[in-house]
């Protein structure tokens, strides 16, 4: 049996930690195989991010035509998109997508946008036009949205608690999770999961004590997309992925990789794929 494929759209990483790289790694690790559309190439290691070039807006539309008239893309994750032009033609893309599967069809790829404003080493991978086009084309259109607090208050244009922003991102149409809490507070992550029209739902597991955790909002974005790829419902979905990063990090917590905030670990790890409920062409 095939596996599901699911596709990112995303930046590169050239230290191998976050954008493409823990993508594509999450993706093999989950059991789907992985295609990938590059929006930008990062000189970026454990320090920072040196340099952000921009692939022309022609090169990402024939990486899009290429992945999608041939694969059977089971789910869509979004990374660092970087431009307006690029966030306007994925939300341009995904909705051409719904109207060719129609609205309500159950084989419409899930899309999950992790909205890449700034990474935790401070470079801002996306300006306030960015942090604009987001909010008015690409966040309607989405499946889940899985923004960071930092990302969640921009988005919302003001500070909040997590729950409240879930909410009202949720407001716009997508399902939303605020990834994070306060680990080192106090030794526990809480993702906030906000449905539309639903009450938010806390999301809770032990945090991992570590330093090494560039590429972490990756991962989960992308182990989120592998489960909804094998058919899991987003809660479900969700829960998978949290316990996924927390392995990770787990993994890599004592390696001394880089200068700075060391890579989470994209290495395989025994953990079971999961049981895919969707066949695939
Ligand atoms: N120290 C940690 N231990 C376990 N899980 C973590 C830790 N830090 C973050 N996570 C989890 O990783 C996922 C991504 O979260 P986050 O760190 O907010 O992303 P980002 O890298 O975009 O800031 C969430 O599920 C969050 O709860
Ligand atoms: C190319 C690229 N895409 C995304 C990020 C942000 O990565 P993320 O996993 O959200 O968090 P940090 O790596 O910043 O900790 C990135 N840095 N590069």
């Amino acid at each position: 049996m095939n596996p599901p494929v699911a596709l990112t759209i995303a930046g590169t990483d050239s230290g191998g930690a976050a954008g493409t790289a823990a993508d594509l790694a999450t993706f093999a690790a989950l059991g789907v195989h992985g295609a990938c559309v590059i929006t930008a190439v990062t000189a970026q290691d454990t320090t920072g991010v040196s340099d952000i070039h921009p692939v022309p807006h022609s090169a990402i539309e024939a990486q899009l035509d290429a992945v999608l008239d041939d694969l059977p893309v089971a789910a869509i994750k979004t990374g660092m998109l970087g431009t307006v032009a690029a966030v306007e033609a994925i939300a341009q893309r995904v909705v051409k997508l719904s109207v060719a599967h129609g609205s309500l069809s159950a084989s419409q790829p899930p899309v999950v946008v992790d909205p890449v404003l700034v990474a935790t080493s401070g470079a801002v991978l996306g300006g306030e036009d960015v942090r604009r086009a987001y909010v008015d084309h690409l966040l309607p259109v989405a499946t889940v949205v899985t923004p960071n607090l930092d990302e969640a208050r921009a988005l919302a244009g003001h500070d909040g608690s997590p729950e409240e922003l879930a909410t009202q991102l949720a407001g716009l149409g997508p399902a939303v999770v605020v990834t994070g809490g306060d680990p080192a507070a106090t030794g526990e992550c809480t993702d906030w999961l906000a449905e539309p029209g639903q009450p938010p739902i806390p999301l809770r597991h032990p945090a991992v004590p570590t330093s090494n955790d560039h590429g972490t909002g990756c991962t989960y974005s992308s182990a989120l997309a592998a489960h909804l790829a094998h058919g899991a419902p987003l809660r479900e979905a969700a829960e998978h992925a949290a316990a996924y990063v927390a392995r990770q990090l787990a993994t890599s917590r004592h390696w001394t990789l880089g200068r700075g905030r060391g890579p989470i670990a994209h290495l395989f790890t025994d953990q079971p794929s999961p049981t895919s409920t969707k066949e695939t062409a």
